[in-house]
């Protein structure tokens, strides 16, 4: 069974994460993206895709035309855990930050 981050470790993981917001009432992490159009969009989410599949932690998410919202948190913890931290960083490394 995977832990929620505590305080500390929660403050500590935000501060490597300056693109993504802290959703408290979720206790979850969310970032916007814009591409250009559809086919870039939907080829960065095949990517995120492969890689949550990979880790077996998926975001929630949804898509409009050129825009993808993403929210992490771990259902399994009730709570953000070091795998949202995990595929936020892999997801930050598809886009190139
Ligand atoms: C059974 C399977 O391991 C779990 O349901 C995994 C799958 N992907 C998941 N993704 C996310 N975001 N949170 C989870 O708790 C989770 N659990």
């Amino acid at each position: 069974m995977i832990e929620p981050l505590n305080e500390t470790e929660r403050a500590d993981a935000l501060d490597g994460l300056p693109e993504w917001d802290f959703n408290d009432a979720r206790d979850a992490i969310t970032r916007q993206l814009v591409f250009a159009d559809f086919v870039e969009a939907f080829g960065f989410m095949t990517q995120v895709a492969l890689i949550a599949e990979r880790m077996n932690h998926h975001p929630e998410w949804s898509n409009v035309y050129n825009r993808v919202d993403m929210t992490l948190t771990t259902h399994d913890a009730g709570g953000l855990s070091s795998r949202d931290i995990e595929l936020a960083e892999a997801i930050d490394a598809i886009v190139g930050d």
